[in-house]
Order: structure tokens, then sequence, then C-alpha cells
């Protein structure tokens, strides 16, 4: 089987086997016979660093990257990644090959790069990292169950990525580390721009994801988060494959009881927010799996949002900005080097990354039973949704293929306020096969195991111009683990058709209404009649209206007069 020294060898000299073929290859090849002759024989070799120690690649990352990183007063790594500062989901491509061709969801998501593109930027980025002084390696895994887990390789120049991965995924020890063969691999050359003029790139950033050979490339951005999201996306295709259900979403336990509940999200609704809850034992932030014996996390870290990250309202993510983790985009006191979590002068999507256990009480074995209840977090920046609904089965796979929330500023280019968006399985960006498989399977799921689903809104009070203080959603989701939301009277929204309590402990009553949270009443009928059109129209523009059972389009809002749009489901 291939050492590590003989596949880096072979790598950085040029070869372009693919990691799927790696272990072939390896049984018998020597490296120079990998090579091809586009390496100069007499070519020095960066120094390779593996699964290397916090205190080494910090030492590393302060004193290559000295004019991007630096040390915040409770010893955080705090890095700048440049001009891209969230991910760049319109650069982001995935290579048409056989495999791909007959799985994919092409459109927007998903948008075709050719084999050769797709090999000129390898080789862009690989010959980029070769001619480094050192290069970082981290070897892991992703998913804490060992039947599904996943061998990554990440290759990177920045110091600071390696630290970002090393937190985010699991690394590879022992044994482990020793056999380790990838099954894919990740080349960050995101210091380094693509080349416009390759076919099919409308930028100098290129993420590329070849799921057929198992390796993805990143040129032209060092935003840390597109590779994370990578690892999401490789999941998303992957875990189907197997049966099994890959989802963005955060998880965490009842330490009495062993219930688990699960939240969905898009980003900014408050899946990391609200999984670390000094109540519960967390699973995970973002990314986890639900198999037949129940739920796995994909990750070993969490990546946390900073803005106006507060001791009081957050403690235990404030507390894991320490020794070890790795701050992005912050802006810290000259001196003092006390991060101002209120400062976004560099972006708004300030971050955090730390390894799991950086949470008091997160499961080190991140896993856990199958769902008792889900939760799916809308951010709704109209102000027209109630704030918690108790959702059925059908309702749970209509609000799911919908994914309706509000893309909030900075987590993408471009986004400066928060939009009003339909991103199915409130995961959009990185799906892979058609949403509605993924909603298939979760209805299947929900059918089987029988979960509580709830439809908690994170967004703005009405016309309040706030989203809905923190300590009431915790009041809320405190509710909906004792029992007794499940057991409020409800009124039901008649547009909607949402069935949502009356009353919840720890919560003002009148604002469980959303009506109650606008003084203009007419005002409010007009934003909730046209949100409803946008439902029914993204549902049929999707094509989903047409391949959805009746019972789970018969969840649609219902259009008051007026609002219909062109839709030959409502014709
Ligand atoms: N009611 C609320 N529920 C959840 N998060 C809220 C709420 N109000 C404000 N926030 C803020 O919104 C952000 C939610 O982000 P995060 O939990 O990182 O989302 P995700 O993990 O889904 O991307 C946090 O910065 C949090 O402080
Ligand atoms: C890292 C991200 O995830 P989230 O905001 O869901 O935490 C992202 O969307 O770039
Ligand atoms: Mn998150």
């Amino acid at each position: 089987m291939g050492s590590f020294k003989v596949q880096m060898e072979a790598l950085l000299a040029g070869s372009d086997v693919a990691p799927s073929q790696w272990l072939e290859y390896y049984k018998e090849m020597q490296p120079q016979v990998l090579k091809n002759d586009h390496v100069d024989d007499h070519a020095v070799l960066p120094d390779l660093i593996r699964n290397s120690s916090p205190a080494h690649i910090i030492e590393l990352s302060l004193r290559y990257e000295s004019t991007t990183s630096s040390l915040t007063s409770t010893g955080a790594l705090s890095c700048l990644s440049g001009a891209k500062t969230g991910r760049s989901p319109k650069d982001k491509r995935v290579v048409d090959s056989p495999e791909s061709n007959q799985n994919v969801w092409w459109g927007p998501v998903n948008i075709k790069l050719s084999h050769q593109s797709f090999m000129i930027n390898r080789e862009r980025a690989i010959d980029y990292l070769r001619t480094r002084e050192r290069l970082f390696v981290v070897d892991a895994f992703a998913g804490h169950d060992t039947e599904y887990r996943i061998k990554i390789r990440i290759i990177c120049s920045r110091a600071y990525h390696a630290l970002f991965m090393l937190n985010m995924l699991i690394p590879a020890t022992g044994s482990d580390l020793d056999d380790f063969v990838p099954d894919f691999v990740i080349y960050n050359a995101g210091s380094f721009p693509a080349n416009r003029y390759v076919d099919g790139m409308t930028s100098s950033a290129s993420i590329d994801l070849n799921l057929e050979r198992g390796e993805a490339v990143i040129l032209g951005t060092q935003y840390a988060g597109e590779m994370k999201k990578l690892v999401l996306t490789l999941m998303m295709y992957l875990m189907p494959l197997r049966g099994q259900l890959c989802l963005h979403s955060s998880a965490n336990e009842d330490p009495r009881t062993g219930n688990t509940t699960l939240f969905f999200g898009l980003s900014g609704t408050g899946k990391t927010t609200l999984s670390s809850d000094p109540a519960r034992l967390l699973i995970g932030d973002d990314e986890h799996v639900w198999t037949d014996k129940g739920l796995f996390n994909v990750e070993g870290g969490c990546y946390a949002k900073c803005a106006s990250l507060s001791e009081e309202k957050e403690p235990e993510i404030f507390h894991a900005v320490r020794f070890g983790a790795v701050v992005e985009n912050i802006v810290m006191h000259a001196h003092t080097r006390v991060v101002d979590y209120e400062d976004l002068s560099i972006t708004e999507n300030t971050r955090c990354a730390y390894p799991l256990h950086f949470i008091p009480n997160a499961k080190a074995h991140a896993v856990g039973g199958h769902p008792t209840n889900v939760i799916l977090l809308t951010c709704d920046a109209t102000g027209v949704l109630p704030l918690v609904s108790k959702l059925t089965r059908e309702q749970v796979i209509y609000h799911f293929a919908s994914g309706f929330t509000s893309k909030m500023a900075g987590t993408e280019i471009g986004v400066t306020e928060p939009i009003v968006v339909f991103s199915s399985c409130y995961g959009e960006p990185f799906l892979v096969w058609h949403p509605l498989k993924y909603a298939e399977m979760l209805a299947d799921k929900l059918r089987d195991h029988n979960a509580n689903a709830w439809l908690l809104n994170t967004g703005w009070l009405g016309t309040s111009g706030k989203r809905c203080p923190l300590k009431y959603t915790r009041a809320i989701i405190d509710s909906v683990h004792s029992g007794e939301l499940a057991a409020a009277e409800y009124a039901r929204d008649d547009v909607f058709g949402l069935p949502f309590p009356t009353s919840c402990a720890g919560v003002p009553s009148e604002i469980l209404t959303s009506s109650n949270n606008w003084d203009n009443q007419e005002a409010f009928q007009t934003a909730r009649a046209k949100l409803a059109a946008a439902f029914v129209s993204n549902f049929d523009k999707k094509g989903f209206a047409a391949k959805v059972g009746k019972d789970v389009l018969a969840q649609a809002p219902r259009v008051p007069e007026g609002y219909a749009f062109r839709s030959p489901v409502l014709k």
C-alpha cells in the first residue's frame, strides 16, 4: 500500500492518478514511474507538515503569515481570509463525468465543469502548492460512525487552513494515520487565483468538485468555510448512495433520556447558536447523517458566527474562542488584543472554528439515537410566520422541500442584507441529488421514527426591525423539550395552515400570534399574502408541485384572492 511519503512525492512530481485509483497503482509502482516530465528532477519539494499540533501550526502561522495572522487575548489564532470573506456559490463547479451526469441535480447550484478544465485547475493548484516552502497536510475522517466515515486529505499552503480543518474534522491518529489512504483529497490553493481564460471560469475564484476522481480544487478564495462545505457536499452525494440521509443540520441530546433533537436551517438561522445548550449534550452544529441506526455528526468541530457574540447571550461559544480555536476576519484592539465582536468592518460573517470538546457538554463520540424532535429553523425577515408552529409529517416535507428563510448578510459573497430565499432542504447550495430525493428519505424516516416536528422562526418580529430575542427562542426550545409545548392550546394561521401555540412558558403570549407584532393589520395581510404567493410560485417553478404527492401539495399556503400567481397548479 502506498505510504504517505510515496503518495505525496508522486503527487508533487506531477502524477495525475486519482485518489480513487491510488491503492491499485501504489501496490506495485514506485514514485518515479508516476512522474511526468513536467516537474524538474532537481526541484526542491516543500516540507510537509502533517496533522501537527495547534502550538506548532500557530507558531508557523504567526511566523510565515505575519501580515494576516495574530493572536487574540485569549490565545485564539486570528486570521484574515483576504478578499473573499464568505462562500462563493457562483464559483462552485461540479465535474461532468459519466457517473455524476446521471445523479447530479444540474442547475445554478451544481454548474457543470469539463474534465479538461478540472485537470487544468488541479494542475494549477498543485503547481502552486509544490512551489511553496512548506505545505500542510490534514488527514482526517468525516463522520463519527466508523461504518460510514470517509477519509479526507487536505493539502494547503496556509497554516490557518490546516488548523481549521484539524478542528473541523476528526484527525486521524496512530495506526489510522500510518495506513491512511484518502478517499477524497482537497487541494486548497486559495491564495492563488484561477485562470479566468480556462473554459468555464467566470471569476478568479473556483471551487471544483470531482466526484468520480475523489478530488476537489480551491483557487482564488481563502474563506475556510469552502473546505467544510465541500465535505458536506461530498457527504450529500455519498450518503444517499448508501441509503442514508445527509442533512444541513445541528443536533443535541438530552443527557437524562438520550432523546435527540435535529435543527435544520440555512446559514444564520441558528443551528450553531441553538444547539449549544447548557442543558443538553452537543452532537454537532452543521452536518449530520440520519442513518438506519440514528444520527452521526460528520464533523469534529463547530464554525460559529461571531457577530455581536457576547458572554451573556452565548457563553459556551464565547468561551470556545481560546487557544486552539481559529477566528476569521474579526477585529481586535491593537494592544490588548481583545476581540471587538461588534466591529464588522471586515465582514458581517466573522467566524470562529473550534473542536467540539471546547463546548462544555459536547459528546466526545458524536452520535445519537433517532431524533425525538426535528426543528425546522427559518429566519423570516418578512415578519409573517408564527414564532413557532407544530407540523404534521406532510407539512415537514412541504416546508423542507421549500426551504423558506432569509439569506443573511455576509455568508455568501454579494449578500449585504437579508433576502427572502427558498433554499431546498434548508441547504440548497450543498445538495448534489435532486432535492426531492432528500425530502422523500426524510418522509420515510419521520414515518418510521415518529419524531415531533416544529417550524421555529428565529427571524424578525413583525415590523419591529429586530429578530426574536434569543431568550424567547431558547424558551420555546425548552418547552419543546419538556413536552409542554405539544400540550399547549393551538390556533391556526388561516393562510399558511400552520397550527401555533397561543402560550409558552417564558415567552410573552401575544408575540406568538404574528399579526400581533404588526401595528397595521392591512399591511400584515398584504405581507402574508405575498409570502404565501412566493411559496406557491417557488414550489411550482422548481417543478416540485408536479412531483410530490397530493398530501404534501395540500400543505401549500392558501393564497388570498388577488395575489394568485400564474401557476398551473392554482388554475
Ligand atoms: N432568535 C434567535 N435565534 C437564533 N439565533 C439568533 C437569534 N437572534 C439572533 N441570533 C443570532 O443569529 C446568529 C445565528 O447564527 P448561527 O447559529 O451561526 O446560524 P447557523 O449555524 O444556522 O448558520 C447568531 O449570531 C445569533 O447570535
Ligand atoms: C459555513 C457556513 O455554514 P453556516 O453558516 O450554516 O454555519 C456557510 O454557509 O458558509
Ligand atoms: Mn453554523
